[in-house]
């Protein structure tokens, strides 16, 4: 049942509890802004270095952009939890869908790089139509466009005169009932599009182990520490995906119930799923912090250029010494050695 006048009325008499959202939240927001903020911005520099010359490139560079915007939300949701004038209303109606939108978008684009790295072992000569640049050019827009519109309307139907219960404003009570019928439902949708990505990465990477597995097994390697290194590899998209996205996908669905349904649970089960939501919403924005990780693990070419351009910081520095100078090209070389090794198609790395 949807919310009338009076079971509005009864939802709105149970205040949220805000004395952990405005103290812990803010602070772990904080650092996670921090830190995410140097991380992107380093791998944004190296990236705009890198042609577009394959797919994986393309969505990485999304990813990049998708995180930085998300991360440039992050101040306004620590001010508006930490209570700061008017910057609920601001936060409800465009830095929050933002925030949705670019985790959505991170979502749909690591689908779309576990399915590059799959055909990527199946045809290693790119002649699936997916493995075209433009192709997934083309896809990255989509994902843009889609996600974009479809949340458009959360912005547009959050019209309301923004009600103050306790010390802080529920956004869906900015909703009119049109707004809450689209917030249900889009969540439902978003929920999908979570679930069908964790579908299709299982997929994915159950096919790409089999194949590293046996890869090995064929070459006879008898190296346990680098099967070990390359599973781990294998597994660093999916590991990041569950551990910061599903939290919030199991709590996400009964708190959207207690926003937009006259449900009949008491105040303090309702203030626990919100707490709930906003503990497992700070896991998944520790994504922006984890992405950079794929980078650095998955693309040699992204490893290459963070190296190239660390060596060159090193001997740009005034303060290098001709000794750190003499040293730095063995460095370097111990470095592509390992890239080379990277060449295994198991590491599939591009
Ligand atoms: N998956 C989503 N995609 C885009 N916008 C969303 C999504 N989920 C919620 N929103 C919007 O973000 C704003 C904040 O929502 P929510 O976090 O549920 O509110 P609250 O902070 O009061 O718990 C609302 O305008 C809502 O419609």
């Amino acid at each position: 049942m949807s919310m009338n006048g009076t079971s509005l009325n009864e939802s709105f008499k149970c205040e949220k509890d805000n004395r952990v959202t405005a103290v812990v939240f803010p602070c772990l927001y904080s650092i996670l802004f921090i830190v995410a903020l140097v991380l992107n911005s380093m791998a944004a520099w190296v990236f705009f270095k890198i042609p577009n010359n394959s797919t994986f490139v393309v969505y990485l560079k999304n990813v990049v952009v998708a995180d930085l915007l998300m991360t440039l939300t992050i101040p306004v949701k620590i001010l508006s939890d930490a209570g700061v004038g008017q910057l609920r209303t601001f936060y409800c109606r465009y830095s929050a869908v933002l925030f949705y939108i670019t985790m959505y978008i991170s979502i749909l684009l690591l689908g779309l790089i576990s399915l590059d790295r799959y055909l990527k072992i199946v045809r290693p000569f790119g002649k699936c139509v997916l493995q075209r640049v433009c192709v997934g050019q083309l896809l990255c827009a989509a994902v843009w466009v889609l996600m974009l519109c479809l949340a458009l309307p959360n912005v547009i139907l959050s019209n309301k005169e923004p009600r103050i219960l306790g010390n802080k404003l529920k956004c869906s009570s900015m909703k009119s009932e049109a707004g809450l019928y689209w917030h249900e439902r889009f969540n439902y949708f978003c929920q999908v599009v979570f679930f069908g990505t964790l579908a299709l990465m299982v997929v994915c990477y159950t096919f790409i182990s089999k194949k590293v597995y046996e890869s090995y097994k064929a070459s006879k390697s008898k190296s346990q520490a680098a099967r070990r290194r390359t599973k781990a590899k294998v597994f660093v998209v999916v590991g990041v995906f569950v551990i910061c996205f599903a939290p919030f996908h199991m709590a996400r669905v009964p708190y959207t119930l207690t926003q937009t349904r006259d449900l009949r649970i008491d105040c303090h089960a309702k203030n626990a799923l919100y707490i709930a939501k906003e503990t497992t919403l700070w896991l998944s924005a520790t994504n922006v912090c984890l992405d950079p990780l794929i980078y650095v693990f998955l693309c040699k070419v992204f490893r290459k250029r963070l190296t190239n351009t660390i060596c060159k910081a090193t001997l740009e520095s005034p303060t290098a010494t001709s000794t750190q100078m003499q040293m730095l090209p063995i460095n370097h070389t111990s470095t592509l050695s390992h890239n080379g090794v990277s060449q295994l198609p198991s590491e599939h790395s591009e």
